[in-house]
């Protein structure tokens, strides 16, 4: 079982997936022969699976639109936008056997006859699933059910081995709760508005395989699909937001507030490119005033926060156009796939029906049943979340600006934290972390906490700064020897090295007055100007003798020195 599985569909002629699971998916070729694959395997939606388009028509129609509707359409509309998130709990094991759970093994080498629903097994919870959902539902401030319970959600697909879901329905382990997000406005570069977005539950449920559509272009098929089952039974906690976002900025925004709130929780490392985090957009739009809400289209396959705006911005535009009667058609229920090679969504399927999946509660599982301890006791062990590090900066005078850069990344704020518990005053510190350290940050694949500089010795530099000691510009050239870790955790470490390397600044009036006289003595003709006139020569002085100094003079020390000299009367 090293290789991929391979799965084959021979639709019309075969008795159908369930009994052909190990063996390769074919795609008999045109998208026609795939429809009848569909129609022969029932439920089972192998042209959505394959990425063939089932609606070509529409996603050409989609792309050759600009999917901008005249604004005035635009206007009348309002959209409506609910986001169910699936985020990928970090335990070390699956949600109900002993398989890793960890990402990038060998296909179907973490799998076992529980998570591949051999006859005969049977699941047992994994309790640090619960812990992190629980923290994770009291982090989105919902209500943690003491009792809740697993209910089998069925349906057929090939890279669900058991043919249904482990997951929760009408007894969720969190019900409501909400998030407070900050909504970037564009016109503020950065800076936004706080609103606070509702959460209507989230509950813990199996992850399904992995299928991957071998030799596919999005819209025109493949010829076979492989599954991996590596990804069966991970858990995974599904929060369901409740339709309270109006644009696309928004709900990135409640997306990347969610994956911070994961990530600063340590229950997830939110990386959507793998998947550990996937976004389902539910969207619709109404005219502006009506209280209805309209038809919802789902959309999915954004692998970034800016897809998910663009996905939200096109379907929009798709939507109001529909009504305005633009395609001539209407909008219907459905899942669609975000394109994003062609910047547009397309049909994958039509929205199945709660009652097809044919809830029942799970036979194998008793009810999750917690104690308001266990509950009390994860709330005092909660970590301090986005929204209070936000809170937190902002009290220390900070920008918006700042404090959103500084608590976007927890290893940003550790850091941060770091220099200022090691006496930096906040404003040079940011300026310092967001600048040329974040920039050495980025080149790191650790990042920032790869970082040789000690958060102490960044302080002492600050402090060296503060006191005049070295300059900023000086601070720029000895920062390279921070960040590769010389200056140790500072404490008088960063001065020596300034004062080996001959960089500390020259305040003594005496030392300055020599380089100044010595600098207009060599250039007597832009001083004659000067005193003519050109007063913005001094600047050119101001280079001149910080370049003689080899930028050690203290600036406000040489601008009064200088300006003394310039406009004394000439001798
Ligand atoms: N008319 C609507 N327009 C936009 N969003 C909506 C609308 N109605 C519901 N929503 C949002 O859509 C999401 C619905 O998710 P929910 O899981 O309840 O239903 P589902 O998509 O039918 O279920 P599933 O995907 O689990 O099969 C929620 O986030 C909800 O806020
Ligand atoms: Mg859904
Ligand atoms: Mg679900």
């Amino acid at each position: 079982m090293r290789a991929i599985l391979q799965l084959r569909c021979c639709p019309a002629a075969q008795p159908g997936l369930v009994g052909r699971l190990f063996t390769r998916l074919v795609h008999p070729g045109s998208s026609a022969s795939l429809s009848r694959a569909q129609r022969a395997g029932g439920r089972a939606q192998l042209v959505a699976a394959a990425g063939v388009a089932t609606d070509a028509a529409a996603a050409a129609a989609a792309s050759s639109s600009s999917g901008t509707p005249p604004a005035a359409a635009a206007d009348k509309y309002e959209a409506v936008i609910g986001i169910e998130t699936h985020v990928q709990l970090n335990t070390r094991t699956k949600a109900f056997c002993s398989c890793p759970s960890e990402f990038g093994a060998e296909p179907n080498t973490n799998v076992c006859p529980v998570c591949l629903g051999h006859p005969g097994t049977l699941p047992v919870l994994n309790g640090d699933m619960v812990r992190k959902a629980v923290l994770a539902g009291l982090a989105l401030n919902a209500r943690v059910a003491l009792r809740s319970k697993f209910d089998r959600k069925q349906y057929f697909y090939p890279d669900l081995p058991k043919g249904y879901q482990i997951s929760q329905y009408d007894v969720p382990l969190c019900e409501g709760g909400w998030v407070e997000v900050v909504v970037p406005d564009t016109a503020t570069s950065g800076t936004g508005e706080v609103r606070r977005l509702g959460i209507t539950r989230a509950h813990i449920e199996e992850d399904a395989g992995k299928l991957v559509h071998a030799g596919a272009a999005s819209l025109s098929g493949s010829d076979y699909s492989l599954v991996d089952y590596n990804r069966a039974g991970v858990p995974l906690l599904e929060i369901v937001s409740e339709p309270d976002m109006r644009t696309g900025a928004e709900a990135a925004a409640y997306g990347a507030e969610l994956r911070r709130i994961m990530r600063f929780l340590d229950v997830s490392d939110g990386n959507m490119a793998e998947g550990s985090m996937r976004c389902d957009v539910n969207i619709s739009v109404r005219p502006r005033g009506q209280a209805a809400f309209g038809t919802k289209v789902e959309i999915k396959n954004m692998n970034s926060f800016s897809a998910m705006q663009r996905a939200i911005e096109f379907e929009i535009a798709r939507q109001v156009e529909l009504l305005e009667g633009g395609r001539g058609g209407e909008i219907v229920q459905e899942t669609r796939l975000w394109d994003e090679g062609r910047q547009c969504t397309y049909s994958m399927r039509k929205k199945e029906g709660l009652a097809d999946y044919r809830y029942f509660p799970e036979p194998d599982l008793p009810p999750v049943v917690l104690t308001q301890e266990q509950v009390d006791g994860l709330q005092a062990s909660m970590p301090e979340l986005p929204a209070a590090v936000r809170a937190r900066y902002a009290a220390l005078g900070l920008s918006q600006y700042d404090v959103l850069v500084l608590a976007d990344e927890l290893a940003v704020c550790r850091y941060f934290d770091a220099v200022l518990a090691a006496g930096a005053p906040p404003k040079p510190a940011a300026n310092w972390v967001m600048g040329d350290v974040m920039a050495a940050a980025k080149e790191l694949p650790g990042g920032f906490e790869a970082l040789p500089m000690a958060p102490g010795a960044l302080a002492e530099m600050i402090a060296l700064i503060e006191d005049g000691t070295i300059s900023g510009k000086i601070g720029k050239q000895v920062l390279p020897a921070l960040l590769a870790g010389e200056g140790g955790a500072g404490g008088g470490s960063v001065r020596a090295l300034v004062e080996s390397k001959g960089l500390i600044q020259i305040s003594d009036p005496a030392a300055l007055a020599a380089v100044v006289d010595a600098v207009l003595a060599a250039n007597p003709t832009q001083l004659q100007q000067y005193r003519e006139g050109k007063t913005k020569l001094q600047g050119f002085f101001v280079g001149a003798v910080m370049k003689e100094s080899k930028g050690r003079a203290n600036p406000a020390e040489l601008n009064r020195i200088l300006m003394e000299r310039l406009n004394a009367p000439p001798s």
